[in-house]
């Protein structure tokens, strides 16, 4: 049985967050574990108030799968403030676990912020040297790099900052790009650039796709995928699941996340 932990907020309405992780890890058939860094009360129409956990307590709940039950990847999401972002990346560099995968959570799809502004030093220096994939979306990778991204080539050199800072894999992710017809993520591992698109699904019902998709790709090299194959199976399960997505609350859905399963099942039959 292969684990995965995720460090990251409650959505209480179950589309992002902790519980999009957890479902994702399940779905993928790898052992699901949490730190919870803060809860937000949220819901589909937006975020309606933040609570962080205290530094202690997110220390105490990494120690506490740290000196038991370990882990063979480990993502963070929503991590709101410096000094929680401090906290984790020291438990990270006293723990050692390999396959980091940072979500750099900072803007909820409403509007509302999930890392106050002055903790944005700290991610780019104690944090995203430790990852091994690295999946902002584009105004994340924007503010990381400091720089304006709308073309490909934009994204080529936001993605080449970002491996300079330290970051292994960039995976800048193209939910946000002007693309109509399709949405286009690209990985640069620091040596070559490759590129995963699909058919942009004119959908209300987006709700948690960033988290889902680095869930995804954190599962994956927990059961030893490279790279590569990770950021592809994040994509298909990623693709399945907003197609698929979900008719609930009135505002934005979340996405289905049994959808590449159900698609995958449905394939089987239809081989045997
Ligand atoms: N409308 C869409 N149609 C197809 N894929 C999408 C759509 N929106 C986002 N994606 C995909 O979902 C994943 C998350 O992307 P993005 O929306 O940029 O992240 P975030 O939720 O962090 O803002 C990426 O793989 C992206 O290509
Ligand atoms: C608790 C919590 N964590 C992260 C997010 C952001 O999730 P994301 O996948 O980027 O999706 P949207 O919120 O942008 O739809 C969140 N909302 N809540």
């Amino acid at each position: 049985m292969k684990k995965a932990l995720t460090i990251a907020g409650s959505d209480s309405g179950g589309g992002a967050g902790i519980q999009a992780d957890l479902k994702t890890f399940q779905e993928l058939e790898v052992y699901g574990m949490s730190v919870l860094t803060a809860i937000t009360a949220q819901n589909t129409l937006g975020v309606h108030a933040v609570y962080p956990m205290t530094v202690e307590a997110v220390a105490k709940q990494i120690e506490a799968i740290g000196q038991d039950i370990g882990t063979d990847a480990v993502k963070t999401g929503m991590l709101f403030s410096a000094e929680i972002i401090e906290t984790v990346s020291e438990q990270l560099e006293k723990y050692q676990w390999e396959n980091v995968v940072v979500d750099p959570v900072m803007i909820a799809k409403g509007g509302a912020s999930l890392l106050q502004q002055e903790a944005i030093f700290s991610m780019k220096r104690s944090l995203l040297p430790l990852a091994k994939v690295v999946t902002p979306n584009i105004p994340e990778a924007e503010v990381l790099t400091d720089m304006v991204i709308r073309t490909y080539e934009d994204k080529k050199e936001a993605a080449k900052r970002l491996y300079d800072i330290g970051v292994k894999n960039i995976v800048i992710k193209g939910g946000h790009d002007e693309n109509e017809s399709e949405s286009t993520d690209l990985l640069f591992d620091g040596a070559e650039f490759y590129t995963f698109t699909s058919k942009r699904i004119q959908t209300m019902n987006t709700h948690g796709t960033g988290c889902t998709f680095s869930a995804v790709i954190t599962a994956e090299l927990a059961r030893g995928s490279n790279v590569y194959q990770a950021v592809l199976t994040g994509k298909d399960f990623i693709q399945a699941a907003i197609e698929d997505g979900l008719v609930i609350g009135q505002g934005n859905g979340p996405t289905n996340h049994w959808a590449y399963r159900k698609r995958k099942y449905i394939k089987e039959l239809a081989g045997s």
